[in-house]
C-alpha cells in the first residue's frame, strides 16, 4: 500500500507549488493511473515516490517504509520506467539490461535467462544484440520496460510508458503490464491516452494544478459526471478546455 499524506513540492527558484497538500492511498494489487493536463505534477509525484527527488513537505510510506529509515530496501522494492529512455544508446539491448540488472545487484545464469526471458515476452529477442540507438521508439520503451522490471519489484512505477508508441508496441506493453499485475505487482502509471486508461486502471486520481481533484474507479467517475460516457469526457469537463502551455 502506498499512504501519502500532505505532500508538498515547490521547486528551487520556483514561483508556484507543483504538488499542493496531497493526500492519497493506493491500495496493493491496484493498477493505479495518474492522470491530469500537461504540467498537472504527474512526474513530481512519481520522482518523489521513486525517491528521485525530494518533497518540501509532507510524508508518504510504501509497503510501511520511508527513505529516510529504509532507502536500500525500498530501493528494491520498486521499479522505475521513466518518460525519458533511460537507456545507453550504443549499448546493446542485452547489454543495457545486463547493466540494469547488475544495478540491482542480479547476476548469473538466472539472471541472464531471465534477460532473454523478457527480451522474448516483448518481442525483441531478434534484436538482443543490436545497439539500441538503432531501434525504434517502441522499440526502446520495451527495453526500458524490461530495464525496471527484472529484479521483480512490488511496486512498479511508469512514467507515460505507451508515449509515442505503435498501437503493435502499445498493445505489447499493456498485455505484460497486466501480466505482472495478475501475478501481483501494484502498477502505478501516468498517462495522456485516457482510453487506454480507462481500460486499464482499476481506480484513477485525476490531479491538476498540483492537487488531487478526483479519484475512484474509471466507472464510478463516468457515472458521477452526467452525459459522460468515457473518462475523457470527466477529464475534460473537471479539467476545462484551457491549453496548459509552460516553458
Ligand atoms: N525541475 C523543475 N524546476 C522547476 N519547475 C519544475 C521542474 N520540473 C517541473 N516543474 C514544474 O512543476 C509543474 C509540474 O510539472 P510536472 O512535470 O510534474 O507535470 P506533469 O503533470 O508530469 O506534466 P506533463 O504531462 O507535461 O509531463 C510544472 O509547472 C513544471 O513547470
Amino acid at each position: 500500500m502506498i499512504q501519502i499524506e500532505q505532500l508538498s513540492k515547490k521547486y528551487k527558484n520556483a514561483d508556484h507549488f507543483s504538488l499542493l497538500d496531497l493526500d492519497l492511498k493506493i491500495s496493493s494489487g491496484e493498477i493505479f493511473g495518474l492522470l491530469g493536463p500537461n504540467g498537472a505534477g504527474k512526474t513530481t509525484l512519481i520522482s518523489i515516490l521513486c525517491g528521485l527527488i525530494k518533497p518540501t513537505s509532507g510524508t508518504f510510506t510504501i509497503d510501511g517504509l520511508d527513505f529516510a529509515s529504509a532507502k536500500k530496501k525500498l530501493k528494491q522494492l520498486i521499479g522505475i520506467v521513466p518518460q525519458e529512455y533511460a537507456l545507453y544508446p550504443s549499448l546493446t539491448a542485452y547489454e543495457n539490461l545486463y547493466y540494469f540488472g547488475s544495478m540491482y545487484g542480479l547476476k548469473g545464469k538466472i539472471f541472464k535467462e531471465s534477460i532473454d526471458k523478457h527480451l522474448d515476452i516483448l518481442g525483441l529477442h531478434k534484436f538482443g544484440d543490436k545497439k539500441v540507438k538503432s531501434f525504434s521508439g517502441g522499440m526502446k520503451r520495451r527495453v526500458n520496460l524490461i530495464a525496471g522490471i527484472l529484479h521483480q519489484p512490488k511496486v512498479l512505477f511508469l512514467d507515460e510508458p505507451t508515449v509515442g508508441v505503435d498501437v503493435q508496441s502499445k498493445t505489447a506493453i499493456i498485455d505484460y503490464l497486466r501480466e505482472l499485475n495478475a501475478k501481483g505487482t501494484t502498477i502505478v502509471y501516468t498517462s495522456h491516452h485516457l482510453n487506454e486508461a480507462e481500460l486499464f486502471c482499476t481506480n484513477v486520481g485525476i490531479i491538476d494544478h498540483g492537487q488531487l481533484i478526483c479519484l475512484g474507479t474509471p466507472k464510478e467517475l463516468i457515472q458521477k459526471e452526467e452525459g459522460a460516457k468515457h473518462l475523457e469526457e470527466v477529464f475534460l469537463s473537471l479539467t476545462g478546455k484551457a491549453l496548459r502551455d509552460y516553458a
